[in-house]
């Protein structure tokens, strides 16, 4: 699990909204952990089957980001991907006014395949 504060950097469009591409690149991340977890190696992302962006995120939200093994094939890794925000800034009430959300808003859900080479793979 991965959890980041969306800086005023990361926005990218009007209304400080964060890209979606910035969730990909966090489950990058976390598909990475998880191929060093299972294989002793940081693997490539070979394809996602699906992406959706389910609700925005802008700078000063907290975003967690979750992944899981889903299948095992010779040297691929089918993963299944979450992003939840669990801290929403609030603009509306002050720069710097944000809440904890009693319930995380899932923002992105993504499914895609690693591989490991074979000859990469350090846990048989
Ligand atoms: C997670 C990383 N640490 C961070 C990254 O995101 S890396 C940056 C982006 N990725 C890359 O730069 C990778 C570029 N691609 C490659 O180098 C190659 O395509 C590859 C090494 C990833 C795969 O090449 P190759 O070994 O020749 O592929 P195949 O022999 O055809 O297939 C290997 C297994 O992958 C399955 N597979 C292939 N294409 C797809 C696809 N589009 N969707 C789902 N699965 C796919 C294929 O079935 C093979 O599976 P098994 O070995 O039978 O389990």
């Amino acid at each position: 699990m991965i959890r980041l504060r969306m800086s005023a950097k990361d926005a990218h469009y009007g209304g400080n909204l964060v890209d979606g591409a910035h969730m990909v690149h966090l489950f990058g991340d976390v598909a990475t952990e998880l191929l060093i977890m299972h294989d002793g190696d940081e693997g490539l992302f070979v394809a996602y089957d699906n992406v959706e962006f389910l609700a925005p995120v802008y700078a000063g939200d907290y975003i967690e980001a979750t992944g899981e093994i889903v299948k095992v094939g010779n040297s691929s890794r089918k993963m299944v991907f979450e992003a939840k925000k669990v801290i929403a800034s609030r603009p509306d009430i002050s720069a710097s006014a944000a809440d904890v959300l009693e319930e995380p808003i899932v923002v992105c859900r993504a499914s895609g395949t690693c591989v490991v080479k074979k000859e990469d793979q350090r846990k048989k």
